[in-house]
């Protein structure tokens, strides 16, 4: 017999969805203490969902992929990143898509990305003066933008003199992205995401006509750049936009124009604040913990002047920093939603079929019997113990498993090597940085203010 929902919170429906959209870590610290690591939320105009903070029960889920669908869990995306986007989709459409769009994040391909990353972040830091001060999630995120637009749409500034299209592309698109993704950088601003009532476009005045209409002005600027690559295809392309373009299904069919202008914003919202947020995070507990810094620039030094950049990818304490810092700051707190196709059994449960399920990274990232004393820095951790897809999830799993982690780590490795490998930085404030949602993300209110203190 199936059971009904376990551990349903009591409250209505319409005040969990505010706390969610408030503060879900403490909506999930407080639940969890009353019911344990499992539990079920209500959030009006949305529906139920079973929160999972048990790694043998996300171990269940990961294992058994194909009996969920995931892209119409992610429905509340679509107004943003269009309809043929990756993440909405399900089945061998969602399993031809990622075909054709993995190898420009793995293997061989990733390493040429290298050299460029180092760049874009010494150009950036090159502008600090001493005795400033900055946030440092602001310069994170001309850093990840600066890359996701060189190395993903494949454009860059180019020669001043001469503005070529691409780089008239390139000078309208970076405060455009920019402004696009600050429209939801508070909780209130964030919740036209999650009212659907909120989400009419009556032109400039109100926030989302402000927001469609800065999609249309990106999606004529994307459809222009494809345009214009498609005249050059046989001279350049070893950016990702390229690769999509030349990529061919089992059928030999390409992407059509509509596809690609999705996936590219796909791409941007995943892979731009998510890196440029656990970056920021990053900084912040390395500059928190003297102990940490210190390790970290002897390890670095030990490789002497300019050294290369997949030398440095592989330092292990600088990994065990990255890891932590996703530990402890995961940036999207559950994954996507899996929606259960048929009646099934998870944790001794039963479902019905249609149970929608949120695996938890912060729940499972916090469990002081996995990582003890939860709350503490310590990437030495993470150089003891090894743990399994289903108790260290910063990336997601499965199927689902995030299309560009690959290249996040580099990013987050080649950021922080070069910038503590050359600067003397220090926090700007002794108050604790708190939590805020920034969209689907979670990010350092203010972004972390710190103060550029000399060369070394
Ligand atoms: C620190 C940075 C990042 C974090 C923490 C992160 C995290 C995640 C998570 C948790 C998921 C959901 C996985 C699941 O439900 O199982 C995801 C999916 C995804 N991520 Fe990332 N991500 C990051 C960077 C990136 C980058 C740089 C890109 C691309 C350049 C990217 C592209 C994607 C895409 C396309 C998906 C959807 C995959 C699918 O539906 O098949 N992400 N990411």
């Amino acid at each position: 017999m199936l059971s009904p929902l376990p551990n349903c919170i009591t409250t209505p429906s319409w005040w969990q969805l505010i706390n969610w959209i408030a503060d879900p870590i403490g909506f999930q610290q407080k639940y969890s203490q009353k019911y344990g690591d499992i539990f079920s939320m209500r959030l009006a105009g949305l529906g139920s969902y079973v929160l999972i903070g048990n790694p043998q029960a996300i171990q269940e889920i990961f294992s058994q992929d194909s009996k969920f669908n995931v892209g119409r869990g992610n429905k509340l995306a679509e107004p943003l990143i269009g309809k043929n986007s990756l993440m909405l989709m399900d089945g061998d459409r969602h399993r031809r898509e990622r075909k054709l769009l993995m190898p420009p994040f793995h293997g061989e391909k990733i390493k040429t990305y290298g050299e460029q990353i180092c760049l874009i972040t010494e150009q950036i830091t090159n502008q600090w003066q001493i005795g400033q001060t900055f946030v440092v999630r602001s310069f994170t995120q001309k850093i990840s933008l600066e890359v996701i637009l060189q190395i993903v749409f494949g454009l860059s500034e180019g020669d001043e003199r001469s503005l070529t299209p691409r780089a008239y592309c390139y000078k309208q698109l970076k405060p455009l992205l920019t402004d696009w993704l600050d429209m939801t950088d508070s909780p209130l601003r964030s919740s036209m995401l999650f009212f659907q009532f909120l989400q009419q476009d009556w032109g400039t005045w109100t926030p989302w006509g402000r927001m469609k209409q800065r999609q249309r002005q990106v999606y004529d600027l994307l459809q222009a750049e494809i345009e214009e690559k498609r005249t050059k295809m046989n001279e350049e392309g070893n950016d990702v936009l390229s690769l999509m373009m030349a990529a061919r299904d089992e059928n030999g069919q390409a992407m059509t124009d509509g596809e690609l202008k999705d996936e590219l914003l796909t791409i941007l919202f995943a892979g731009h604040e998510t890196t440029a947020t656990t970056l920021a995070w990053a900084f912040y507990q390395i500059y928190q913990h003297p102990d940490v810094l210190e390790k970290l620039q002897i390890e670095l030094d030990s490789l002497g002047e300019n050294p290369n950049p997949m030398e440095l990818a592989q330092l292990p304490y600088l990994t065990a920093v990255c890891q932590e810092t996703l530990r402890m700051y995961p940036v999207i707190p559950v994954l996507f939603p899996r929606i259960a196709k048929s009646p099934m059994k998870i944790a001794g449960y039963e479902f019905a079929a249609e149970t929608t399920f949120m695996p938890s990274i912060y729940l499972v990232h916090y469990r002081e019997d996995l990582y003890p004393n939860p709350r503490r820095f310590q990437p030495e951790r993470f150089l003891t113990r090894q743990y399994s897809p289903a108790e260290y999830l910063p990336f997601g799993g499965g199927s689902r498993r995030c299309l560009g982690y690959t290249l996040a780590l580099l990013e987050m490795k080649l950021v922080l090597a070069m910038v503590l490998s050359k600067y003397q930085l220090a926090l700007g404030e002794d108050k604790p940085v708190k939590l805020q949602r920034r969209g689907f993300t979670l990010a350092p209110a203010g972004g972390v203010r710190m103060l550029m203190v000399g060369k070394r």
